[in-house]
């Protein structure tokens, strides 16, 4: 968060309890964190791109990678947290990567907190926001930090004709080196490899990149990390595939918002559904992942 504290800063309180302050900081170019300070965890959220940007529960490790070298600037996707891919997952000819979802300001509609944790609700509407995708939606995103972490988002279709659309809730886990993690449930999971545009099943031994794949399954997953002595277990609900992703030292080291060497303390573990799905007009669509830390 170096380049964060940089910028322009104003602090409103929005909850001062002895076990519970959250604040809403606003930083320079209209983007605004709220900042949880609970006593089971800690968590940083950006309502620019409603993009979860940090989770450590009390006592643990950070759960997510953030590049120092991220840009928090509007028009420009943050790298690390969980962004979030939607209305379309990957490249679109002339739409931004991964959709525009990552690139808009939301709204905090709701916070609430108990002896567990925290509750955020963060809501995105809007209609014609791209000009291959003219449809009218609102995205409702309910966020949990305590000792577990829970995200879901909700996808309502508000026009008057079906839509397609994919996405993923695209998270960036800190792991102690690609090397010392592993993801036993994905081995002999078939994938679809990016890297070399082909359909394979191999066994996966550990995370070091660059890998690029889309594995079949969207069963509960454990993320060892030998380095850290942690299990991070991510469950899901609404998804298809995992994205596995870590881009190698030669891909980073060509990306300017990832920090020297940032490649080499995480693993994009992507619950996603990355097939178009149809969304009839009037209907909803739920994603959902849960994640819980657990010593190995
Ligand atoms: O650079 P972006 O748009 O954040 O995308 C990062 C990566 O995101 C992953 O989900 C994709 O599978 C990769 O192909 C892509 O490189």
């Amino acid at each position: 968060m170096t380049n964060m504290t940089n910028t322009a800063q104003t602090t409103q309180s929005l909850v001062n309890q002895d076990n519970c302050q959250i604040n809403q900081i606003s930083l320079s170019e209209g983007i605004d964190t709220i900042e949880i300070i609970h006593s089971r965890c800690k968590a940083i959220v950006s309502l620019y791109a409603g993009h979860v940007l940090s989770w450590q529960p009390t006592s643990q490790r950070e759960v997510f990678w953030l590049s120092e070298a991220t840009k928090y600037a509007q028009g420009s996707a943050i790298r690390g947290g969980i962004p979030l891919c939607w209305p379309w997952f990957g490249p679109k000819v002339g739409e931004v990567n991964h959709g525009f979802t990552r690139t808009s300001i939301w709204q905090l509609a709701d916070v609430s907190s108990n002896d567990d944790g925290v509750s955020l609700i963060l809501t995105f509407a809007g209609e014609s926001l791209a000009k291959t995708w003219p449809y009218r939606f609102k995205l409702t995103q309910t966020l949990f930090f305590g000792d577990v972490f829970k995200q879901t988002l909700k996808i309502d279709n508000l026009g008057e004709q079906a839509f397609e659309h994919s996405g993923a809730l695209h998270s960036y886990f800190h792991v102690s080196q690609p090397e010392q993690a592993c993801v036993p449930n994905l081995t002999n999971i078939p994938y679809y490899d990016k890297l070399t545009d082909s359909e394979r099943c191999t066994r996966l031994i550990d995370c070091r990149g660059p890998k690029d794949r889309v594995y079949k399954s969207n069963e509960a997953l454990a993320l060892l990390d030998y380095g850290f002595n942690r299990k991070l277990v991510i469950s899901t609900k609404g998804t298809q595939d995992w994205v596995l992703w870590n881009p190698g030292q030669e891909v980073a080291s060509s990306m300017s918002d990832i920090h020297p060497r940032g490649e080499q303390h995480f693993v994009c573990l992507e619950a996603g559904f990355t097939k178009p799905l149809t969304l009839a007009a009037g209907q909803s669509y739920e994603v959902s992942q849960k994640i819980a830390i657990q010593a190995i």
